[in-house]
């Protein structure tokens, strides 16, 4: 087995930075990019971006829905996606957002995390809004094959708001009470444990309590959702500590270009890294 996930992530954010940037192939995006709005289309888009932003960001972030798309033709284009992203040497984070009853997570878990898995991605993101147990399988195999899962807590878009921020029995949200069982997974682990959250970068800060959780934080919402490296700070704190702000259309849009893309993404990374020098 090779190292854990979180081993493997502090590893790489250490050597890049935080950056995790989004492959999001939108139809119009694709467009803008002059391409055809085909599977051929999509597979010069999306291997363009990952060779690219693979060899800036510490990890990439595929979101499967828009290969799916296209089909069986997409999914393909995805796999060598996956492959082209670790050839440049990032991580790769594949949003599936998949949630189920714990057997059919199990199923999940065979085709994107656990070893021998059918993509061979280093994380993947689920959905605990079947219950957080419902995922608990999920965790020992992902975690067995050093691999790791992003689970949904506070996510970015407007309409999450009232299920999310609903209070249990005890008082706490939903979205507190699944950061809780995240940390409960990661407790002990070192660099960090290898269950993550996600957690809006839109998010009003105080709003969930992140100290217990030893484990990484994806924060997508920050670029083409309105969130600034401001309100990065202001929600997260000086320096970041072990939060991957995601971005995906507010890089893309600066292709077909891969040396604008490259510099796109490359000033990201250095906004990001200064603050996480400058510890503000
Ligand atoms: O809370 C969430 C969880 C996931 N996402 C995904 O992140 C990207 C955001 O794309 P942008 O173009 O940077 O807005 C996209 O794949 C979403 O499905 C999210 O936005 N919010």
């Amino acid at each position: 087995m090779s190292a854990g996930f979180g081993a493997r992530l502090a590893a790489s954010v250490a050597a890049r930075g935080p950056l995790c940037a989004g492959i999001d192939p939108h139809p119009g995006l694709i467009e803008s990019w002059g391409l055809p709005l085909d599977v051929s289309g999509l597979e010069r888009f999306a291997l363009n971006a990952a060779e690219v932003l693979g060899s800036t960001a510490s990890i990439v972030k595929p979101q499967s829905a828009f290969f799916e798309a296209f089909g069986p033709g997409g999914v393909a284009v995805l796999e060598r996606v996956i492959d082209t992203v670790h050839d440049a040497g990032a991580l790769v984070l594949l949003d599936v957002k998949r949630g189920d009853i714990g057997s059919t997570m199990a199923a999940y878990t065979a085709a994107y995390v656990a070893e021998k898995a059918a993509f061979t991605a280093d994380a993947a993101t689920v959905s605990p809004y079947l219950g957080f147990g419902s995922l608990d399988a999920a965790v020992a195999s992902a975690r067995e094959a050093g691999n790791g899962l992003f689970v949904l807590a506070r996510t970015s878009n407007p309409e999450a708001h009232a299920l999310q921020r609903a209070r249990l029995e005890d008082g706490r949200t939903v979205a507190q009470s699944v950061v809780d069982a995240a940390a409960e997974h990661n407790a002990g682990m070192e660099p960090h444990g290898d269950v993550g959250v996600v957690v809006g970068a839109t998010v009003a800060p105080g709003e969930v309590d992140l100290t217990r959780l030893n484990g990484p934080v994806l924060a997508p919402g920050f670029g083409a959702q309105g969130a600034t490296v401001a309100d990065l700070h202001a929600l997260f704190g000086p320096g970041l500590p072990g939060v991957l702000p995601a971005s995906s259309r507010d890089l893309l849009r600066h292709g077909p270009d891969s040396g604008a893309l490259r510099r796109a993404a490359q000033r990201v990374a250095d906004q990001l890294a200064g603050t996480r020098e400058s510890g503000h």
